[in-house]
């Protein structure tokens, strides 16, 4: 009743609890930061230049307002700062809502991208507030990270025969369900953010949790609704100072917890299956081999509190809530550069309509019936360049790989800054990926500049599993695979860079590349003049998720 009230009253106050949140954090920043160590070049003695200082009444609580206004100018002022500072090999500082961050230059990520948890660690951990959006357990140790990098890219190919089905299943359920009905010409209308959502979330449960779980609407809903309460759940916890999380934490976390005790409500009794299987000895090759199963055997093989049913439901959560946005966001943003870079060609990039052009490699490789395999889908040379210059466009925000310095003791760079403990840094995102000296005409789509169906090996083997084994060494991939979807380069840092990159992008691929596939086999999208504008929010460039597109059915030979 208590926690309704307050959860009520957070909702019906929100702007109000934000200032206060903010002035709050003001007023501990000054207290806490008097005796801090400072960032310092120490071969210039100087402090970082601070980019986003209001310029009318200076001295009216200057950081404050920075930090308000960080909500809609961060972008800017990283792309003033990467010009002014990063391009001269200089770092820059900026005062974000969530608090300071250092966005050094590019050549700094060679020395820290792989850097031990020890000296440094990935900030998503403090920034979700993952304690309180999660759990204890969680936060203590990420081994679902492991279980995704190891288990599921290694499964890959087996696990596609169920992806292609789940996908094939769920966009028959959910064109009738969320289209409109076709026009005089066959043109329905639809919210392709919502499509894509339903299509993926429901696709990557069917390989998380099997067919049992994967077409259940409301625990499906539910684990979407988890997922997108996670990240301003967690900025708000982080407006107030830290010695106020133990009490704000769980209390903003509320709703979380509803979604999380309803989503269980499906997770234990699969949960409770699987742990007597395994306690009455039921042969590995017997037991179910999804996602879910891996965790819980991770789980058990930590113990303790890990392998509770709670724990291992959070851990189920924790990789929906990382996996179905993301690709869901790829997804709907590769739509809409289809259906708008459609109404542009034929240019100097697309001699034609782009989904002609990615068709006609579809019906070269998989003629009809279209049966999808993993290892031909990397024959997708076209497809695969589109899908990479998309996301280069698309997924990166003005900054990328937020990092905290654990080291006690800081850490100084080779050329000199030192960083003390509890920093926060990061890099440039979008202004270097829209940097000429960079990218060729940065700003435009051109599948062109990642096509490697030129460099690709004819005897065609595994390259994911050549990539994998580069992330292994710390990232040297074979360099003719530089222009592949999953490698990972410092100049593409769409998944992340050094040991943190995204272990999931394997599986996100392959998921994407069916989906794409299987859309533009069956239906049009009608060109769009305009492409529907994103907005910004601190470092983040929102997609816009509101979006109807037309599309129509295609006479095709199934
Ligand atoms: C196109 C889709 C995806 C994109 C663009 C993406 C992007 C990223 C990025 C940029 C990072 C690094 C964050 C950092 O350095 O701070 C990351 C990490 C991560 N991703 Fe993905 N991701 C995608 C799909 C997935 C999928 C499908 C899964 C799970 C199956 C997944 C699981 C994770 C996990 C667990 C981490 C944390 C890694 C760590 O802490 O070391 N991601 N992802």
């Amino acid at each position: 009743m208590i926690v309704q009230s307050i959860v009520e009253f957070l909702g019906a106050h929100t702007t109000e609890v934000i200032l206060y949140s903010l002035a709050l954090f003001t007023v501990y920043s000054l207290v806490s930061g008097y005796n801090k160590p400072q960032v310092i070049d120490t071969t210039t003695n100087e402090p970082p230049a601070v980019i986003g200082l209001p310029t009318s009444l200076p001295w009216l609580f200057p950081k404050t307002r920075t930090r308000l206004a960080s909500i809609s100018n961060t972008h800017k002022w990283v792309q003033e700062g990467y010009q002014k500072y990063n391009k001269h090999g200089k770092a820059f500082k900026v005062h974000l809502i969530s608090g300071d961050m250092i966005i050094l230059p590019q050549d700094m990520v060679t020395e820290t991208k792989n850097m031990p948890h020890n000296m440094v660690d990935i900030k998503s951990l403090e920034a979700l507030a993952v304690r309180y959006t999660f759990d204890e357990y969680v936060n203590a140790d990420l081994f679902h990270v492991g279980v995704i990098r190891k288990d599921l890219t290694a499964r890959l190919a087996a696990v596609t025969p169920a992806i292609v089905e789940e996908l094939d299943l769920a966009f028959r359920h959910y064109i009738p369900k969320l289209a409109t009905a076709p026009d005089e010409k066959g043109w329905r209308e639809v919210t392709m953010y919502d499509l894509v959502l339903k299509v993926v979330a429901r696709t990557s449960h069917r390989v998380f949790l099997g067919e049992e779980l994967c077409r259940e609407e409301e625990y499906l809903d539910l684990s979407i609704k988890y997922a997108i309460t996670v990240f301003p759940t967690g900025m708000l916890i982080n407006c107030f100072p830290k010695f106020l999380h133990p009490i704000v934490g769980p209390i903003l976390a509320t709703p979380l917890r509803i979604f999380r005790r309803k989503a269980r409500k499906f997770l234990d009794p699969i949960i409770l299956k699987r742990l007597a299987q395994i306690r009455d000895g039921i042969p590995e090759s017997e037991r179910p081999n999804d996602l879910m199963q891996w965790l819980i055997e991770a789980s058990l093989a930590r113990g303790g509190g890990f392998a509770t049913v709670d724990a291992i439901a959070v851990r189920v959560l924790t990789v929906a809530f990382a996996a179905i946005h993301t690709t869901s966001l790829s997804g709907t943003n590769t739509f809409y550069d289809l259906a708008h870079l459609s109404s542009l060609t034929p240019n100097d990039a697309y001699d034609r309509d782009p989904a002609d052009l990615l068709r006609a490699e579809l019906l070269d490789v998989f003629p009809p019936p279209h049966e999808f395999n993993k290892r031909y889908m990397q024959r997708l040379y076209n497809l695969d360049a589109f899908l990479k210059e998309t996301l280069r466009l698309r997924l990166v925000g003005a900054t990328h790989s937020e990092r905290l310095v654990t080291a006690r003791a800081g850490i100084t760079t080779k050329s000199g800054l030192y960083l003390p403990y509890g920093t926060a840094f990061s890099f440039p995102g979008s202004p270097r990926l829209a940097d000429p000296d960079v990218f060729e005409k940065p700003t435009e789509h051109r599948h062109v500049r990642f096509y490697r169906g030129d460099v690709a090996n004819a005897a065609d083997e595994d390259v994911d599993e050549i990539v994998f084994a580069g992330d292994a060494k710390g990232g040297a991939a074979d360099k003719k695979l530089d222009r592949y979807m999953v490698t990972v380069t410092e100049d593409f840092p769409v998944f992340g860079v050094g040991v943190h990159a995204c272990p999931g992008r394997f599986f996100a691929a392959n998921e994407l590349r069916i989906l794409i596939a299987w859309f533009i086999l069956r239906y049009d999208l009608k060109p769009i003049a305009t492409r529907p504008p994103p907005s910004w929010f601190v470092c983040i460039d929102i997609m816009n998720t509101t979006a109807r597109l037309h599309i129509r059915e295609r006479e095709v030979e199934e």
